[in-house]
């Protein structure tokens, strides 16, 4: 894998919090990127959104730009490898070193193998931030030893995939994909992701496909191999595309042209599907029970110059007797196909939570479903590998619910027309989009379009 580019250094107000042990980082900005990096690997650990709410603290904030950038670099880096970096650890010792040096040679090593930091930087860095507390002081020979060893040693050896994720979900995945596609989900992790854009339509992706270094892969979906603030680039100010992963854009891709036709997105923020809609030419209305990011989802309708009908409300209590042509529900789901992107999730996930949302599915499935028109659409999504919250959920809802039948997505239209892999087509004619089943990957999705008879 190659190196990804690491932020220069640069000054910037020192951090309060950071800062506010024994000695003055006041002239080692690079330590206060890897403390901060220490923070947000802590805090996705911790708990779901731990790595979002850490990212966007005040602490955090008061750091420079380039040390944010560094920090969410190195800390990305490490909940991607982080099996892999424990099980190096693990080898390297006797016994497993306590938390606060385990997370020190985590980061020591995540620079050493996939940064451009000079490795004596990545060394000693490492060394002074293990000098700086009691609880890691007298690991810090151990620190530079293993550092060094492995600095010698050259780089890493063939990593086993099913070090890569939590046991219980490579369990999961083996027992639902096999080992084979268990191998390929868990490697999607080791890719950072491309930033892909989904266009209002054709000729703009055209347009703008150079000035974004993009490469069309199906839809009206653009990969583009730029890097950075989206919001300097070419299209962005003319709002003719949003940033969606390839996978998420899908759903809504599946169905054809909207004129004329009224739809109604249950779980819309940030609004990818919204947009869609929207571009499709549908009259929508749009649901979250979440008014921060319902907010996002009016900036980007403001941004792309549409409009839509927006409620904060949770979709169960909506009370609104309107029939739709088109009901989404991109549900709330444990967003296990999303680690790619957001490698946190992986280790705040829990098996409880699979259950508990799958409830919440049925719950809303049944709910949104007196929605649809007769003849209506019908289009349930999560971005979970998980059947539970797929496949199964769907299959129990075909037998309490008579009057819906599946709307069965054709292989070639799949193929020719949304860049989508033959396989990722069920049987059933769902869809259960695997990451590594697009080449640079994609987010783990399914997908069932039902019709109301
Ligand atoms: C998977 S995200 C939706 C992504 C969105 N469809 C898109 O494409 O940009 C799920 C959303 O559901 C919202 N949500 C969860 N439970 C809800 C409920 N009971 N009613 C309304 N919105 C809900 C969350 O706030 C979250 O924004």
């Amino acid at each position: 894998m190659s190196k990804p580019r690491s932020a220069p250094k640069s000054g910037g107000k020192p951090n309060p919090r950071i800062l506010d042990d024994a000695e003055t980082l006041d002239n080692d900005i690079g330590l206060r990127a890897r403390i901060a990096a220490l923070d947000l690997i802590a805090a996705a650990q911790t708990k779901r959104n731990g790595f979002d709410e850490a990212g966007s603290s005040a602490e955090f904030m008061a750091l420079s730009e380039s040390e944010r950038a560094f920090a969410r670099a190195l800390a990305l880096l490490v909940l991607r490898r982080l099996g892999q970096l424990d099980f190096i650890i693990a080898k390297k010792t006797q016994k497993m070193p306590p938390d606060a040096p385990k997370a020190l040679l985590r980061i020591g090593m995540a620079q050493i193998f996939f940064m451009q930091v000079p490795d004596f930087a990545a060394v000693s860095t490492t060394v002074k931030l293990a000098e700086r507390n009691n609880n890691t002081r007298p690991f810090k020979g151990l620190i530079n030893a293993i550092l060094r060893g492995l600095i010698r040693e050259g780089g890493l050896k063939d990593v086993n995939p099913q070090r890569l994720v939590p046991d219980w979900l490579w369990q999961r995945w083996k027992a639902t994909y096999g080992e084979e596609s268990a191998g390929g989900i868990a490697m999607a992790l080791t890719e950072e992701p491309a930033t892909d854009l989904t266009f209002r339509d054709m000729d703009a992706l055209k347009a703008h496909t150079e000035a974004l270094e993009g490469e069309a892969i199906g839809g009206l979906t653009l990969r583009s191999n730029l890097r950075g603030d989206v919001r300097t680039w070419s299209g962005y100010d003319d709002g003719v595309w949003w940033v969606q992963d390839a996978a998420a854009a899908i759903p809504v891709a599946l169905l054809g042209d909207l004129t004329g036709k009224t739809a109604i997105d249950i779980c819309a923020a940030p609004g990818g599907k919204t947009l869609q809609l929207l571009a499709k030419g549908a009259q929508v209305v749009a649901l979250d029970r979440s008014k921060n990011r319902l907010k996002r989802v009016e900036e980007n309708l403001t941004r792309l110059k549409f409009s839509a009908e927006t409620h904060c409300v949770d979709a169960e209590s909506f009370d609104d007797d309107r029939q739709f042509d088109v009901v989404l529900l991109d549900a709330p789901c444990s967003a296990t196909g999303t680690f790619r992107r957001q490698p946190d999730v992986l280790w705040a996930a829990k098996p409880s939570e699979v259950s508990k949302l799958a409830d919440v599915q049925h719950r809303m499935l049944d709910a949104v479903a007196t929605r649809v028109k007769p003849g209506g659409s019908l289009v349930y999504a999560t971005c979970s590998l998980e059947r539970e919250e797929g496949e199964t959920q769907v299959l129990a809802f075909l037998r309490r619910n008579k009057d819906f039948t599946t709307a069965a997505v054709d292989t070639a239209f799949a193929q020719d027309q949304l860049g989508l892999d033959a396989r990722d087509v069920t049987a059933e004619g769902w869809l259960r989009l695997l990451p590594h089943h697009r080449k640079g990957g994609q987010d783990g999705f399914f997908v069932a379009h039902l019709k109301r008879l």
